[in-house]
């Protein structure tokens, strides 16, 4: 019987839930072990495995037997996706549970997670399986003696290591694309939130993806993520979280066997807003969203508005009070919370670390700015600074909480300038009535994803990625990320 939210939120009170390897024949050794936490209550809700560089290679080893084997590699791609649907179909049974299980490990509030997180995992996954056996491969023009085909071959072992802000979607974007290609794949998720990660793969052991092709490596960064990286017999590493670990990953590629690396890193990303843009009060609600969407702990986050001074004292009129009116702070269980505590005390103290610095460099505070208590947890009030220069560190470094930096300009020339003067180039919004000038500023713009009078990371069909040090390799999402799942071979047929 699938769980409802109630009963798993029981059991985190009751400290029972858990997650650790899923690897076959290691599966049942649960020590040692850390705690993992509920980030409002701060108490003990499960336990998490810390598996070690011996786990990481018995997973890599069961994932290349599996792989050669042909058992889920050469099955014909409507047989994949057959299981893959019926994976998705059983997280839907199963989507209250899943959940629960973010918001309780990752403090997102519950509405964001049944209504976005989870739908979206479940989207994914069917998307990719439905795609799988609609690709088809080509001809090379040859004289007619000759044939040439150009067909594609899953990779390999595949390995997925995963950020703490959107626990069971971020594994979803990896898992669905690699999983449709036919590679095998370990996933180690962010320490901080393991738990919806092992339901998930339990769940797709249930619908028939072999143990052995899809295992999970729980633990650190250092004693489970970097043996990942670091493994001759990994043929790519898909990566999820800072720019400064996604660096690491390409040295343990040049260290190792220079495994393929895919890189989705931080973000600054602007919203910049022209004085000819549509009703502020029609785009404000598009404007909070960006900046203080998952407490601003998301690698899009629209933490920059470079606004025209003709309109900006209006639109912060119009934020503040929208501010007030609605984004309600607190329990992330209340199905009214949209902003939850921050994940932990360490990333608590590193946002309001950034409020105190920009207030030391100048910027000046017009809302929020103070530290928040929720529960037994910290929040930071959403936080909007004015008057932020290009030189300072608020509009340079990525906060990941909710502060926004507003800075003015005149031109439309100086607006792109502003929009690409930083080392991260993930996503951006703009906002004007001219089409033309839509055109021109998206195209100049050098980030990922451009959104036109709306935030938005687009939808599963739409490829996600990086520019600069926001990315590196490849995308997330769209037909795009299955190509990277797979490399191109050649077949030359002599007359
Ligand atoms: N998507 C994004 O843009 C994300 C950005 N961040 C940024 O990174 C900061 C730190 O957050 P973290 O969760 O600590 O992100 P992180 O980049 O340290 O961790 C991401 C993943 O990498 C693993 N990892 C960490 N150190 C490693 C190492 N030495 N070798 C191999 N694997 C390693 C972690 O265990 C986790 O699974 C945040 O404050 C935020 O600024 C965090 C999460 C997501
Ligand atoms: N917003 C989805 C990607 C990320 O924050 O890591």
């Amino acid at each position: 019987m699938p769980l409802k939210k109630e009963d798993v939120f029981q059991l985190a009170r009751d400290a029972q839930l858990y997650a650790g390897a899923l690897i076959p024949g290691l599966d049942d050794d649960h020590e040692p072990h850390f705690d993992t936490l509920n980030p409002f209550t701060q108490q003990v809700i499960g336990r998490v495995q810390q598996c070690n560089g011996g786990h990481v290679d018995a997973a890599v080893k069961a994932g290349r037997a599996a792989f050669e084997s042909g058992v889920w590699s050469r099955l014909s791609p409507a047989e994949r996706k057959r299981i893959m649907l019926r994976w998705a179909a059983l997280l839907q049974e199963r989507h209250e549970e899943l959940a629960a299980l973010d918001c309780l490990d990752a403090g997102k509030p519950i509405t964001e997670c049944l209504n976005t997180d989870i739908p979206d995992t479940i989207h994914t996954i069917a998307w990719y399986a439905e795609a799988i056996d609609k690709l088809f491969g080509k001809i090379s023009p040859t004289a007619s003696d000759n044939l040439g085909l150009i067909v594609k071959e899953p990779i390999g072992v595949v390995g997925a290591v995963l950020p703490w802000n959107f626990p069971a979607l971020m594994l979803a974007w990896k898992a669905a694309p690699a999983l449709a290609a036919g590679n095998s794949l370990v996933i180690k998720p962010a320490e901080l939130t393991s738990l919806s990660a092992y339901r998930i793969v339990q769940l797709a052991h249930e619908a028939g993806v072999p143990k052995d092709v899809l295992t999970l490596v729980t633990g650190l960064g250092e004693e489970t993520g970097k043996p990942l990286g670091l493994h001759p017999d990994v043929d790519m590493v898909s990566f999820t979280g800072s720019t400064e670990v996604g660096r690491l990953f390409l040295t343990y590629s040049a260290q190792s066997n220079l495994k393929e690396i895919v890189l989705e890193c931080g973000g600054k990303s602007p919203q910049i807003v022209f004085e000819d843009s549509y009703a502020l009060e029609e785009i404000a609600d598009s404007i909070l969203s960006a900046a203080f969407w998952n407490m601003g702990e998301n690698c899009s986050c629209g933490s920059r508005l470079i606004v025209h001074k003709s309109v900006k004292d209006k639109l912060l009129k119009i934020l503040q009070k929208r501010l007030v009116d609605g984004w309600k702070v607190g329990d992330p269980q209340d199905p009214e919370t949209a902003i939850g505590p921050m994940i932990e005390p360490a990333h608590f103290e590193k946002v309001c670390g950034y409020i105190k610095t920009a207030k030391g460099e100048g910027a000046k505070l017009i809302r929020g700015g103070e530290a928040l208590k929720l529960g037994a947890g910290m929040s930071v009030e959403p936080t909007i600074f004015d008057g932020v220069t290009a030189e300072m560190t608020l509009f340079q470094e990525e906060v990941f909480g909710p502060v926004l930096a507003v800075t003015t300009f005149e031109t439309e020339a100086e607006a792109i300038h502003l929009a690409n003067a930083t080392n991260y180039g993930l996503a951006a919004s703009l906002y004007t009535s001219d089409l033309r000038r839509a055109q021109r500023v998206s195209r100049a713009i050098k980030a990922g994803t451009v959104s036109i009078n709306c935030f938005s990371e687009g939808d599963i069909a739409t490829p996600f990625g990086g520019y600069k040090t926001s990315g590196f390799g490849g995308r997330d999402k769209g037909l795009e990320a299955l190509e990277q799942y797979v490399q191109t071979k050649t077949l030359w047929y002599g007359g």
